[in-house]
């Protein structure tokens, strides 16, 4: 690399290189890099190594270059035919150029390789984390360790590598090439880089500290992006444009700082390699000219060790680009291994999942197609250690279809028995069952290919509407959509869209309207026929026509399959089999809606304010 290539490289690592924010990136030791490193590397040690010997023997080709150009030298001072040489001469420059690009080409294509599997690895891991490594994580963060962290490992498993190699037996077949020719001026050449080198050394760890500052501060430009874009609207209605424009902005200028402070250490350090071969140079000129004069050496030799000295000039480099490069990774390699380390769930999920689907979602007990029960004994839990417990001995009974509403105040707990229920989180004490089976005990993906939920917020994926669809039941045909579609009030809708189900929704669902992004959800659980549906407040946004439309759709759906639903409005809970109160982390009570107003104060109040205010009167 050339000095002149340095602001380019620091611009370009500027922009991607990582964030680091959320959990502290770990430093590894020197050994821990190494195995690292060693991992990503060794499935494409094969290539790396034919690269390094590609580069090898461009380099051997340019050794012999000197050699060529001392033997022309001779010849030309004792009047022989130099054609011969020349072409040879030709040749070597000719060939060595070829095997340099092509070993160039094979550790480029290598180093792209190295990317595409650790992001491969990565995603494979990060789409399986478990719910609670998730909420703990920054997602810019995940993020930017897949796109950026990736891009890094690129130099350091195999430019970085080959050229540390190469470089250094280069400089070292170099180094014995001018020692034979002469000594003196080796040593003087010798004494001129070590001391040199020496400086170098001193410069390389401010160049990791400030590269790694500058990939913190670009991570913090993405974490606060993300956060506005994820929040966009409310950004706007907040008018909070300005506010946040400056504080990234402060983040943006952070990296600037950090990327120059970079920029001027690695500067230092190629001016110091420049410096090096200057002074080499004219140290050698100047001892190199006396001792020609004196006869110590003869002319040809001379030329040729300046020649040596100048091939000596790209292995120097090589080694202090991978120094620098090394630096600038293992930062990097550090961040992708605490992402590789983070706890995710089972991996036979995949398969298994599959081959339930394939198999009309088969039950370990055989139970295809009917609907499950559900129960929950003396179940505890907390989201973590340092929060307060949000079940304390939860227990109902849920039979197999019907279905069964669950009341109670913000923050009961109603939601939390449905992330239990998807094994979205492990309850701490107690025993939830599925058909008469610990939830434990089931492989996640078979369980969860049971379950249809629909969340609280109804998400809508960006993409098109049948890609929402078709979510969690990729095989279903069009038939089957045609019907959910009917079921879920949204035939209408498509049929208004010019492109139909090819409509794309946008950004989170941002161009459909609340209502509609609820009955997507909906449908999109339909459409998975599962035996178990559970849905949180899923038609809180519904207008009264498709609302009622809607609470059939589930009547219906409940005759063969059980559905569990967070209710907040009377008109759902009147329809349910039985309803199950809930209040700070306990179950209360148990009944049908009668029942519970002649018997629990709690839901009597319950029904008497928020329920009531929203009940038509016909379902009273
Ligand atoms: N992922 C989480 N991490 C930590 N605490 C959580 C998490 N999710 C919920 N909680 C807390 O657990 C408690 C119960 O939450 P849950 O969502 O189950 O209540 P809810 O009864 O469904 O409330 P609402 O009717 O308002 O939706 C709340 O105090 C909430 O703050």
């Amino acid at each position: 690399m050339s000095r002149a290539e340095i602001p380019a490289q620091t611009a370009e690592k500027n922009e991607t290189t990582t964030e680091k924010n959320g959990p502290t990136t770990p430093g590894l030791s020197a050994g821990e890099t190494w195995r690292a490193l060693y991992a990503h590397f060794r499935p494409h040690r094969g290539l790396v190594a034919l690269g390094a010997v590609f580069a090898l023997v461009g380099a051997v080709t340019g050794l012999m270059q000197p050699l060529a150009a001392k033997e022309l030298v001779d010849r030309l001072s004792q009047d022989e035919s130099v054609t011969g040489i020349l072409i040879a001469l030709t040749a070597l420059v000719v060939l060595g150029t070829v095997i340099e690009a092509t070993g160039g080409y094979i550790l480029s294509r290598t180093a792209e390789s190295v990317v595409l599997a650790a992001r491969r690895t990565l995603i494979g891991r990060l789409l399986r984390l478990k719910l609670p490594e998730m909420e703990r994580s920054q997602p810019g963060d995940l993020m930017s360790r897949i796109s950026s962290d990736t891009t890094l490992l690129r130099a350091v498993t195999t430019q970085s590598i080959v050229a540390a190699g190469t470089g250094g037996l280069t400089a070292v077949a170099t180094v014995v090439m001018m020692g034979m020719m002469d000594m003196v001026l080796l040593g003087v050449t010798l004494g001129v880089i070590v001391l040199i080198g020496g400086c170098v050394g001193l410069v390389m760890p401010k160049i990791a500290q400030a590269a790694t500052r500058s990939q913190e501060a670009v991570g913090e430009i993405s974490t606060r992006l993300e956060r506005a874009f994820g929040a966009f609207r409310t950004l706007k209605a907040s008018g909070a444009e300005e506010r946040e424009t400056a504080i990234i902005g402060a983040a943006a200028e952070d990296a600037w700082r950090h990327g120059v402070r970079s920029a001027k250490w690695e500067s230092v350090a190629w001016s110091s390699v420049g410096l090096a071969v200057q002074v080499s140079f004219l140290a050698v000129l100047g001892i190199g000219g006396a001792r020609v004069a004196s006869g110590a050496i003869s002319v040809s030799t001379l030329v040729a060790f300046l020649l040596f000295l100048f091939y000596l000039i790209d292995p120097v480099s090589k080694l202090v680009e991978a120094a620098t490069q090394y630096q600038e990774g293992s930062a990097a390699i550090a961040r992708i291994v605490e992402a590789e380390r983070l706890e995710t769930e089972e991996t036979e999920s995949t398969e298994e999942t599959e081959s339930a689907e394939s198999t009309g979602r088969t039950t370990p007990a055989g139970k295809t197609g009917q609907a499950a029960s559900v129960a929950f004994e003396n179940v505890s839990f907390r989201y973590r250690d340092d929060l307060p417990p949000v079940h304390h001995g939860v227990s109902f009974e849920v039979p197999g279809a019907g279905m069964t509403a669950f009341v109670g105040p913000s923050g009961a707990g109603k939601t939390t028995v449905f992330g239990l229920i998807e094994r979205f989180y492990e309850a701490d004490g107690g025993r939830i069952l599925i058909d008469g089976r610990d939830v434990r005990d089931w492989p996640t993906a078979e369980l969860r290919a049971s379950i249809g939920y629909v969340e609280q917020d109804a998400p809508v994926l960006a993409g098109t509407l049948r890609e929402n669809l078709v979510f969690a039941s990729p095989d279903a045909t069009d038939g089957q959509i045609r019907e959910v579609l009917v079921r879920a009030r949204l035939d209408a809708l498509v049929d208004r869209l010019p492109e139909g189900l090819d409509t794309v929704v946008g950004h989170r669902g941002s161009k459909l309207s609340g209502g509609e992004r609820q009955r997507v959800a909906i449908a999109r659980a339909l459409l998975r026929r599962p035996r178990l549906l559970l849905l949180d407040e899923a038609t809180s946004q519904l207008d009264a026509v498709n609302e009622m439309a809607l609470r059939d759709v589930v009547a219906e759906v409940s005759r063969e399959v059980t559905v569990l639903v967070v209710a907040h409005r009377l008109s759902t809970v009147t329809l349910a089999d039985r309803i199950v109160v809930m209040d700070a982390g306990r179950v209360r009570a148990v009944g049908t809606h009668q029942e519970l107003v002649a018997g629990d104060p709690l839901y009597g109040e319950l029904a008497a304010t928020q329920f009531l205010a929203t009940v038509p009167e016909s379902a009273v």
